[in-house]
């Protein structure tokens, strides 16, 4: 998808929101479990009622991964399943890859060709040789860490080297690899205060932002600092959505919270972009 599109699909449905389908089978309608396949059942479910409201679904891997061969199966079954029925709404395979060159192209190929995932996320502490082989790929996004939403960013991302913060850096250096309008960033919504900066040094990409709803990010702060002519965001939200209920009403009460984040984002919308 190219990234037109989803600012189109934004502007249509007055939504930034992305869904995050981090499946935990401790979590899920018990009933479920009696099913061939609860991971899709479920993630199946909550599409049908949310595809609406949102204009991104991002699994992730680790929800899948954690369950073996039939884990990565119901991940090949919702993306097929999204691109078959709203091939519209932008994926991401949130799977913090990143590796020496070959390697990293072997990842890319997993995500892109085989799953057929619009993008996915890399971790860009191996550098630039690491991360150019996902860039390659013509109308697929590389979306990279920059500030994490976690406590843990304090540790290395906020150090600073020859006066500046690491994130920085990443930030800037990756603005002169080969293909980086093929990237996005990911800045925590716990950190919505940093984007004022970063958006000096990226004021265009898109931002994958994490941490709104069961880390208490703040949607409003977010928007103030973080949105640009092109909206420029997506907020993702995974458990405070995808659990709302663990009862037979699980979709519509996830689809209830999708809703609220969706008005609360058309607000910020018609705030922004007064017509
Ligand atoms: O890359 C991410 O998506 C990510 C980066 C980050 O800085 N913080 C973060 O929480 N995430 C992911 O975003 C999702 C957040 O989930 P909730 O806290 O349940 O909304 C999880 O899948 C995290 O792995």
């Amino acid at each position: 998808m190219i990234t037109n599109q989803l600012i189109s699909e934004i502007k249509k449905k007055q939504s930034f929101l992305c869904i995050g389908l981090d499946v935990d089978l401790n979590k899920i309608p018990p009933y479920l479990l009696d099913t061939e396949d609860p991971i899709f059942e479920f993630n199946k479910a909550i599409i049908n009622a949310t595809h609406h409201l949102c204009v991104a679904y991002k699994p992730n891997t680790a929800f899948y991964e954690a369950y073996g061969l039939k884990g990565w199966k119901a991940l090949e079954k919702t993306i097929t399943y999204l691109n078959t029925h709203h091939p519209e709404i932008f994926t991401i395979a949130d799977a913090k890859r990143g590796d020496i060159g070959n390697t990293s192209t072997m990842y890319a190929k997993a995500f892109f060709e085989d799953l057929a995932f619009d993008s996915v996320t890399v971790a860009p502490y191996m550098g630039k040789d690491s991360v150019e082989p996902f860039l390659a790929f013509k109308d697929k996004h590389t979306i990279m860490l920059a500030l994490t939403s976690n406590k843990g960013a304090f540790d290395f991302q906020t150090k600073t080297i020859d006066n500046k913060e690491v994130y920085k850096h990443v930030l800037e250096t990756s603005k002169g690899w080969a293909n980086s309008e093929n990237l996005m960033y990911v800045v925590g919504a716990t950190k919505a205060e940093y984007l004022a900066d970063i958006r000096q040094i990226i004021p265009d990409s898109f931002l994958l932002v994490p941490g709104v709803g069961a880390q208490g990010g703040n949607l409003q702060d977010v928007c103030k600092y973080g949105m640009n002519n092109s909206v420029g965001l997506l907020i993702n939200s995974s458990r405070g959505i995808i659990y709302a209920s663990n009862s037979d009403d699980f979709a519509e009460a996830a689809a209830n919270k999708a809703l609220e984040l969706k008005k609360a984002m058309a607000s910020e919308l018609s705030h922004y972009f007064k017509s």
